[in-house]
């Protein structure tokens, strides 16, 4: 318990910084939650749910506190070229929140892979940027992109992507060892713990459900210390208990170890685990829901046609 409450310390005097988001993005239709929830959720939703979007043609419309941990500029994807070209996303802005769990949700086609790929440097934008904290990713070449995804950021996948001849330990410290990093012995305790993984980490990903596996490569996100988290339908390969686990885990990332994940999710119960959901229409932003209900998220979707 002393190693969390001093990690918390930590983060909150290290990783978190306040600043003024630039305007961004447009809110067409926003949603608050529903009154059943806690009063702590509902502070979460105080503190998240307005952090990141600003809404550029709405008069009056206050200036956001938090720091974006990473967001797209006028962010345009174009797949293929000539006549064939598709137009993924379409001159986007959006910014994440440090600190706060965000899932990104909208019809299929909408760009939800295409702008979770560009915003953690696994895909290349066509134009605009993208920033992770003042780094702007567009401006890096190959080599820089693969460091940086190394060293700052985190990735979990819908298929687990662990190594099979590895025991969960040795999965959960590969990032390490491919950067040559020491150990951080009381982090890894502390990721093992939260994650309660610590009585199965002489198995290896065959010997364990797919919950645990799951788990497994959350810890190995986390093992870096990452500035973002990205997953990607990380419940989708899970029946709903293991789901709901996997995502009460990602939660406790957040709140408790002070990671910042960005989360696509076809799932409205998933996306209700988040502080706040993104909605994307046709490569654009058409709209975000603040302390997301399932309920609130189905008809943000009946909305878009999703
Ligand atoms: N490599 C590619 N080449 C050509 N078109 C692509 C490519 N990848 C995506 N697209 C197109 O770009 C658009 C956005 O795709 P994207 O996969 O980002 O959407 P999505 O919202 O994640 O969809 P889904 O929910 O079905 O996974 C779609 O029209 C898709 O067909």
């Amino acid at each position: 318990m002393q190693v969390r409450l001093d990690l918390r310390q930590r983060l909150d005097g290290a990783d978190r910084h306040e600043a003024t988001i630039p305007r961004a993005g447009v809110r067409p239709w926003s949603y608050a939650g529903s009154t059943r929830r806690s009063d702590d959720s509902r502070r979460r939703s105080r503190d998240a749910g307005t952090v990141s979007l600003q809404t550029s043609d709405v008069p009056g419309a206050r200036s956001a506190v938090l720091a974006p941990a990473v967001r797209a500029v006028g962010l345009t994807k174009l797949h293929g070229t000539g006549d064939t070209a598709v137009r993924a996303l379409d001159a986007v802005d959006v910014g994440f929140a440090a600190g706060r769990f965000t899932a990104i949700m909208g019809p299929s086609g909408s760009g939800k892979s295409t702008l979770v790929h560009c915003l953690a440097g696994l895909d290349t934008a066509t134009s605009g940027r993208v920033l992770l904290g003042d780094t702007d990713l567009t401006a890096l070449n190959d080599t820089e992109l693969t460091l940086l995804r190394r060293d700052r950021l985190g990735f979990v996948f819908q298929a687990f992507n662990l190594l099979p001849t590895l025991d969960a330990e040795a999965n959960v410290l590969l990032p390490l060892k491919l950067a040559g990093r020491r150990v951080d012995r009381r982090w890894f305790a502390e990721v093992v713990d939260v994650l309660g993984i610590g009585d199965r980490l002489r198995h290896r990903p065959s010997e364990l459900s797919g919950g645990q596996q799951q788990r497994v490569a959350v810890a190995r996100a986390l093992i870096n210390r990452p500035e973002v988290i990205f997953a990607d339908e990380p419940t989708g390969n899970l029946d709903s208990r293991s789901g709901g686990e996997v995502l009460a885990i990602l939660r406790t990332s957040v709140r408790e170890l002070g990671r910042t994940v960005v989360m696509v999710t076809h799932d409205p119960v998933a996306a209700s685990s988040a502080d706040r959901v993104v909605m994307l229409a046709d490569g654009h932003v058409a709209g975000e829901i603040a302390d997301p209900t399932p309920d609130a998220v189905i008809d943000g979707l009946r909305r878009l046609g999703g």
